[in-house]
């Protein structure tokens, strides 16, 4: 059984290194159960938030807390049972057959060496087949493509049932319907979900709330109607936005360039 549906939430988190702050006075809350996306241009500072987000790095200054408790005073055990962060691209190439990395996700849920029992095999089993990759388990890892990792990854994520799933671009290397397939599993699961998204059209249809970073600092955050606007758009990733009426709930965005040079 999943761990229940945390709240996450920072407060004034501030993060340095090389002299810099790359994650400056951020607070910001997702909600349990929700789906909050990350957004802001390369740089901004998303990967190193989840980072923080997960407890995998300790703030400069300010606090992370899982339903009110202080990620730092909890025990790791505790932390990697209820919260579950996949990387972006996971480049290893270790000799494992895809159920046994999938398997990783149970590792939290047993006792040190104790080997996988039926509950764990069937969670895995689950997993797979949410992600579409049950017809991979035994193929072995480094010889998937980059879509097969990324889905395997996710699906030992999930194996791991945490409260919260912290997802760095999942979208990478998915095709079309692979990306609308996790999004709606994301959009639908009952875990607090956060996750670093370069899409803003597909960003802006699944998440119930957004958190806009440039330069380490949060700009705008709340529903996507009030986060995605042409002027918040413009200012931060350099784009003219127009809001298109269409056939979704949410009107579609079309991104166009700024008139002069194109790299600029
Ligand atoms: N350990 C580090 N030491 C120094 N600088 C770092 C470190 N980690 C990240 N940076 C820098 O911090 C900034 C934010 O990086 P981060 O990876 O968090 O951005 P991002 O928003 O996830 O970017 P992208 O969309 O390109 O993946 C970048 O300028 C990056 O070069």
């Amino acid at each position: 059984m999943n761990a229940h549906a945390a709240v996450l939430s920072a407060h004034e988190v501030t993060w340095t290194a090389g002299g810099r702050r790359l994650v400056e006075d951020v607070t910001l809350t997702a909600p349990a159960g929700g789906f909050t996306g990350l957004i802001g241009p390369n740089g901004s500072g998303k990967s190193t938030l989840l980072r923080l987000l997960a407890g995998l790095r300790r703030p400069s200054a300010g606090r992370v807390l899982m339903d009110g408790a202080d990620l730092a005073s909890l025990r790791r055990g505790d932390v990697a049972r209820r919260l579950s962060f996949t990387a972006q691209d996971v480049a290893s190439e270790v000799e494992l057959r895809v159920r046994d990395v999938v398997a990783l996700g149970r590792l939290p849920h047993r006792p040190r060496l104790a080997a996988p029992g039926p509950e764990d095999e069937r969670v895995a089993r689950e997993a797979m087949e949410r992600l579409g990759v049950a017809a991979l388990a035994d193929r072995s890892w480094p010889t998937l493509s980059g879509g097969e990792r990324q889905r395997v990854n996710i699906a030992r994520a999930l194996a791991q049932e945490p409260g919260v799933l912290l997802l760095d671009e999942p979208l990478n290397h998915l095709d079309v319907r692979h990306q609308l397939g996790l999004l709606e599993l994301l959009a639908a699961t009952s875990v607090t979900v956060v996750a670093a998204l370069h899409d803003l059209d597909l960003a802006a249809r699944y998440c119930g709330r957004l958190v806009l970073l440039d330069a380490g600092r949060v700009v705008a955050q709340g529903p996507p109607e009030e986060v995605l606007t042409p002027g918040n758009i413009e200012r931060v990733y350099g784009v003219r936005a127009t809001l298109v009426p269409g056939p979704f709930p949410r009107p579609h965005l079309r991104l166009d360039p700024l008139p002069g040079p194109a790299t600029a």
